[in-house]
């Protein structure tokens, strides 16, 4: 049998991560986009309006770093907001943005930020050995103008470090990872955490 190569890897492992997610709640009705770095030089990227639910190959198009199409058609309306985590953090490898009803409902209910801390759970993000730590996600106001939330968004990454993801007002999560599987193990613990937080704070 023929070996996979990296794209088809990256497609297949996108695609259960959408059914997967889909699954639970978290991409409703077209919701959410997915990337993964292909190498130095090509994103992998969800087109737009697809459903992620059921997602194959034809759902998924190439773009250079500078988001470029390599390949027909239309990418994800967001894709500008992955394109810049790439280049922020060359060892980003994969980068999840999903809508759950935990994430939407919580991103409405607070401030600027939402501080995570004094959970096991923070040990699933890499560089956390202990309970007894804290991690904090920024919350940005939602704006259809991709570009001007892309600046916001810069503009809080260039004056902190790197937070496991960040939450969009009555929108939904970003986060990432080295490989598409240490962002899915980021988006299921920080899931995790929000309903925590939801259920503490009901
Ligand atoms: C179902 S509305 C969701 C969109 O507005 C958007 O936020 C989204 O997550 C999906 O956009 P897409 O262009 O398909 O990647
Ligand atoms: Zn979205």
């Amino acid at each position: 049998m023929r070996a996979m190569n990296t794209l088809e890897i990256a497609c297949n492992a996108l695609a259960t991560i959408g059914r997967e997610c889909h699954a639970r709640g978290w991409v409703p009705a077209t919701a959410g986009n997915f990337s993964a770095r292909l190498d130095n030089a090509r994103i992998l990227m969800t087109r737009s309006g697809r459903h992620k639910g059921h997602l194959d190959s034809g759902d998924f198009m190439r773009l250079d770093s500078l988001g470029q199409p390599l390949d027909e058609g239309t990418p994800s309306a967001e894709a500008g907001l992955h394109l810049s985590l790439y280049r922020r953090w060359p060892e980003v490898g994969c980068v999840l943005h999903t809508h759950s009803p935990r994430a939407t409902v919580l991103s409405r209910r607070r401030g600027k930020q939402i501080a995570l801390a004094g959970y096991e759970v923070l040990k699933a993000f890499d560089g956390i050995q202990t309970h007894e730590a804290e991690v904090t996600l920024p919350v940005f106001d939602n704006d259809q103008d991709i570009p001007r939330l892309g600046a916001r968004v810069n503009a809080w990454l260039d004056r902190h470090s790197m937070p496991p993801g960040y939450l969009i007002r009555g929108h939904g999560l970003y986060t990432w990872g080295r490989d598409i599987a240490a962002a899915e193990r980021h988006l299921e613990a920080l899931e995790f955490l929000f309903e925590c937080e939801l259920l503490a704070n009901r």
